[in-house]
This record gives C-alpha cells, structure tokens and sequence, in this order.
C-alpha cells in the first residue's frame, strides 16, 4: 500500500485544518499565477512540522483519485501488479466468490446498502449528470423485491432520490443525516416511515456556509460547490492541479468562522459537514434497528460502495461480525471491505445474480 493511498483520518484532517488556519501559505498573486503549490511548499519549509500536515492534506486531495500511470520500468510495473496481486488476495471480487456468499447468506436475511456515485452510477465530470442506467435500476428494483435496501449517500436525499427513482427503497442523504424509509412496509417498526435528521439544527449554518462560499470560490476556476443540505460538497475534479492549494487555503477560510463544521474528503470532493458523531455507519445501524435486525443472528448486511466515507460502513460490519462490505475499486486501496467489484457494471451483475439466487433468503421479505 503506497503512501498516496492511505486515507486520512478524521483526527488528520482536523490536525491539518488547525495547521492551515494559522499558516500564511501562499500570495494571492502567486497564486493566481499558477505558482501556488510550489511557493506554499516553499514558505512551509521554513515550519516542518506545519509543511508535513499542509503536505498530507495536499497529498490526500490527489489521493482521493489518483492518476494511474502504466510504469514503463519493468521493475515498477512488476512490482505494480504485485501490490494488485496481493491485494486481490486479501479483497477477491464478489463476483469471484459468489457461491462462498450464496452458502453464508443460507438461512440468513440479507438486507442492501448501497452508495450511488460510483457505486450505482459511474463518475463524471458534472455532478447533476451521474444518473443510474436504466439496467442497473432494474437491477437495483428486483434486488429490492427481495431484500430491503438503503441508499445510503453524501448527496442531499431528494437529489439522490431523483437520480434512483425507486419509492420501495431506504433513502439515507447527506451521508447518513437524512434518513427516510417507505411508509407502510412490513418491516418499518410501528409501520411508519422512518425519518431521522440527527443534524437538523445546523440547516441555516450549512446555507450560510454554502453561500460565502459559492461565492469565494469564483476565484478558483472549476471549482464548484453542491448543496448537500445537511453537508457541504467542493468539488475539484475540474479544478487544475495546480490550484487545488489555492481552493483548500479559500475553504479553509471560510471554516475558521464555523468551529461547529469539519471537513472530511472523498473523491475529488472536500466534504464539509457538522460534527455530530454521525456517519454512513452509524447510519447503516439506525436502518438496521429500524428495520427490527438490531440483534437479529440471522441476517446478511451487504454494503457496497466505492469511497473513503463507505469505511465507516465497512466498518462497523467488521466489528459486529455480521455481513461484509464489497468495496467497488479497480486499484488496491486501503480497506475495511471484505470484497471488491471493479466497477457498477459488475456491480449490476452481482445485484442480478444476488436476485437469481435468492431462493437462500430464509425471511421471505
Ligand atoms: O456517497 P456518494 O453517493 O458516493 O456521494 C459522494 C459524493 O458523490 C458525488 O460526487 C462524486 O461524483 C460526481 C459525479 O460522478 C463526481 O463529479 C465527483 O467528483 C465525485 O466526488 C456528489 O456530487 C457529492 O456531493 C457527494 O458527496
């Protein structure tokens, strides 16, 4: 596992907002000139301690999406397909051990957690266009048919609800902070909808925030900011490289006037978001509780997603012993996920095989 690739902590991430708020990182002028990260670098030399937490947050944004070069050394590229080998070991496909899965999901409940952008959707460049094929909604439709199933997303729910379009599913926005089940469903405790919003009270902060910052940005061409509702997203995938210095120094700025928020970051994405103590995991246990397994033996929690937000997912499934996580990557990265699909093709596929073998669901949801 390469350096690039391990994900940054929370604690990290918070370490190098302290860092940032009291570092005077670069001129404007530098800045606007396309010179920012190479005289950011170089004002940082003078403080080693403060140059390598500002370098581990550089390093994390091209770590959130790599570039992946094909070494023409033979050496790199053995050792390249190496690290892949080594990896698929640890995190074989789940399409691979697909009969392993049927024989643990015997006599077991399985119940779906599934993340949209690059999961049921595959990355593009602009946000409001990463819509599910229309397979893989059919896939995701009959997968639901038979097993309850969450969209569990950092995107605000309505949105991600618009590009599923499926009323018979769990749907957790705003990673986790937004969670809202189908009425009437035999497995809703009490027969309601379910609706939680464990960060309702920071609304008017994340509007606040969404707008100065929209508006600070306009500096940093490419740069863009989603409304999330309960969570902010800044996304850099359009952004040159060159820049990405000059757009964390300008969120950076605006957070140091909201102690209350935190940034956290996923691919291409710096995430901005309320500090509850809450995630895609601990929402993945709401809907389990929900939905009456909280201590239920017999059922399989599948999670499947494709980023860093997803571990906390991973997680917890680990820790309680129960189900697995498949994490959706063509390249090793650093995981709490027992499996791995390559990308939402094969997501697709494992969905439609999981439906074909569903005679194995022992509660006939
Ligand atoms: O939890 P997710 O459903 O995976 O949401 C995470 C973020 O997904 C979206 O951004 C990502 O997908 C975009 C479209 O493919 C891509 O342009 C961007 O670079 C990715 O980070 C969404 O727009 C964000 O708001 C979510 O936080």
């Amino acid at each position: 596992m390469t350096n690039q690739n391990a994900a940054v902590s929370e604690a990290q991430t918070m370490d190098i907002k302290v860092a940032m708020s009291s570092s005077p990182l670069f001129s404007s002028a530098a800045a606007s000139s396309g010179r920012c990260i190479t005289v950011y670098r170089r004002k940082l030399l003078k403080k080693p301690e403060t140059a390598q937490k500002i370098n581990a947050w550089a390093d994390s944004m091209r770590a959130s999406s790599p570039t992946r070069v094909k070494s023409t050394s033979p050496s790199r590229s053995h050792a390249q397909s190496e690290d892949q080998k080594s990896w698929m070991i640890h995190h074989p496909s789940a399409l691979e051990m697909f009969e392993k899965i049927m024989n643990e999901s015997k006599g077991k409940q399985i119940v779906m957690f599934l993340d949209y952008d690059g999961t049921l959707s595959p990355i593009v460049e602009d946000p409001d266009r990463a819509f599910m094929s229309d397979e893989m909604r059919a896939a995701v439709r009959e997968v639901a048919k038979h097993f309850p199933t969450a969209i569990v997303s950092g995107r605000c729910r309505d949105k991600v609800y618009n590009f599923v379009r499926l009323a018979e599913l769990y749907y957790a926005g705003s990673h986790g902070m937004d969670i809202k089940g189908p009425k009437g469903r035999k497995y809703n405790k009490g027969n309601r909808a379910v609706l939680f919003q464990p960060a309702s009270e920071f609304l008017p902060m994340i509007d606040e925030v969404c707008k100065i910052l929209s508006q600070k940005i306009k500096t940093t061409p490419g740069a863009r900011v989603e409304n999330n509702k309960f969570c902010l997203s800044v996304h850099f995938r359009c952004v040159d490289e060159k820049r990405w210095a000059q757009l964390a120094q300008q969120v950076e700025e605006v957070l140091n006037d909201y102690p209350k928020l935190r940034l956290t970051q996923g691919r291409k994405v710096l995430e901005i978001r309320p500090t509850v103590k809450w995630d895609k995991g601990k929402a993945l246990e709401f809907l389990l509780e929900s939905l009456g397994f909280a201590n239920s033996d017999n059922i399989l929690p599948v999670y499947i997603g494709d980023d860093r937000t997803d571990e906390d997912a991973f997680k917890v499934l680990r820790k309680r012993c129960q189900g697995f996580g498949i994490l959706v990557s063509k390249f090793p990265k650093e995981t709490n996920a027992s499996y791995t699909l390559r990308e939402p093709s094969e997501v697709k596929l494992f969905l439609q095989r999981l439906v074909e073998g569903k005679g194995s669901s022992l509660l006939g949801y």
